[in-house]
């Protein structure tokens, strides 16, 4: 359905021994973990036990301690991973090349079988394979092979899977085509479109349906911004009447748009978890200052930003750290001290030191992201 391998298991090897025990999980990333083995055991005392079993329904998605290890590789692609996402939220995983998201999607949407550990959607076992592929979109990271088929009747194969009725289907059908601007190519084999026109398409099957939740890998790659801005929107309102979506996508803002919570994968686990704001406030070292000093005929203006950064290192209230200088303009981290009091000093000292405009912002995700996922790079060997 969604590729040739889809319904093909990978051979896996044995798992190595667990590096969670040896790593010290952040302290969002070990309660989540908590909080879902304490319901998978409230679970098991109800129904019976056994490696299918499903369990209560409190996330729409659990991941529940999910290894997958490659033979010949070193560590494991993804290594001991267990979150969940509640039912009409978009939570974004992140990470570095190879720090293993598609390998934890591959395994949830039955593409690939996990070495050890399993998820459940909705409540059910994802080992119960027929059940949940109707609750269960996916837009993989590569576009999958439907060449053989027209935009609309790949529409019409997906939404009879999901279970749509004859009577809505059509008009479903129509809807989606429309949503994901797509009415100019509604006739061309898929074979026919450009790349950003088949990853919307294939945004588009993987919330057909609907699904209870859909896993969508990079969806918005290559996508122009007007067709990524309206995708955002649809995830948004998908998200707004209860949807599940689970989300991966190298723009940060992408991310800061569409999704309730995040988690940033590094080497097959999770480095920490929760609400944008929550891990800016956790994460965020200080904030961010960017001034722009007035460009003067004959001047040096680089030299009057190093004037700007001399005058404020000089203030021993603040630690800072550069982060760019340029021509006219530098961007600097500043640490331990208030937002009001460097605003204060630059409205004092504005003329001065040549200063035309300064803004001061919280650490973006961007910064977090960067710092938290450092050396990740290195898993892709
Ligand atoms: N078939 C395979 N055989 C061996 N190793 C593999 C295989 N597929 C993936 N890996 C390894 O598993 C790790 C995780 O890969 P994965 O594709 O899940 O990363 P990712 O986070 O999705 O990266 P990206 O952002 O580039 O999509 C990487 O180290 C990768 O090299």
């Amino acid at each position: 359905m969604y590729d040739s391998g889809f319904l093909q298991f990978s051979w896996a090897c044995s798992s190595k021994k667990s590096s969670t025990d040896e790593r010290e999980l952040d302290d969002d990333v070990a309660a989540e973990r908590n909080q879902i083995l304490n319901n998978m055991n409230l679970s098991s005392a109800r129904n019976s036990i056994g490696p299918d079993r499903d369990v209560n329904r409190l996330d729409h998605l659990i991941v529940h301690d999910l290894v997958k290890s490659y033979p010949l590789h070193r560590a494991a692609a993804v290594d001991h991973l267990t979150f969940g996402a509640r039912r009409g939220e978009a939570f974004g995983l992140l990470g570095y090349n190879g720090a293993g998201k598609t390998t934890t999607f591959r395994i949830v949407v039955g593409d690939l079988m996990a070495t050890e550990g399993t998820a459940y959607i909705d409540g059910q076992n994802i080992r119960r394979r027929l059940t949940s592929i109707r609750r269960l979109g996916y837009c993989p990271q590569q576009d999958c092979s439907m060449d053989f088929l027209t935009v609309r009747d790949s529409f019409y194969l997906l939404a009879r899977i999901r279970g749509v009725s004859r009577k809505r289907i059509d008009s479903m059908v129509s809807y989606m085509i429309t949503l994901f601007l797509l009415e100019s190519f509604d006739n061309n084999y898929i074979h026919q479109l450009s790349g950003g026109t088949k990853r919307r398409l294939h945004a588009a099957l993987a919330l057909i349906g609907p699904p209870l939740v859909a896993i969508l890998d990079e969806p918005t790659t290559g996508v122009d911004p007007n067709a990524r801005q309206q995708m955002q929107k649809v995830f948004l309102n998908a998200v707004k009447a209860q949807m599940t979506i689970i989300l991966t996508s190298h723009s940060m803002d992408e991310c800061e748009r569409v999704c309730n919570r995040l988690g940033i994968m590094k080497s097959g686990q999770l480095t920490c978890l929760g609400t944008i704001q929550h891990l800016k406030s956790k994460f965020g070292r200080g904030y961010m200052v960017s001034i722009q000093v007035q460009s003067i005929a004959n001047d040096s203006n680089a030299s009057n930003m190093h004037s700007v950064l001399s005058f404020l290192r000089d203030q021993n209230q603040f630690q800072i750290e550069v982060k760019e200088i340029l021509k006219t303009t530098g961007q600097f981290q500043i640490l331990e001290s208030t937002p009001a009091e460097l605003f204060e000093l630059l409205e004092q000292n504005k003329e001065r030191l040549n200063i035309e405009t300064y803004t001061i912002s919280q650490t973006t995700l961007e910064q977090i992201f960067l710092s938290l996922g450092k050396t990740n790079s290195t898993n892709d060997s």
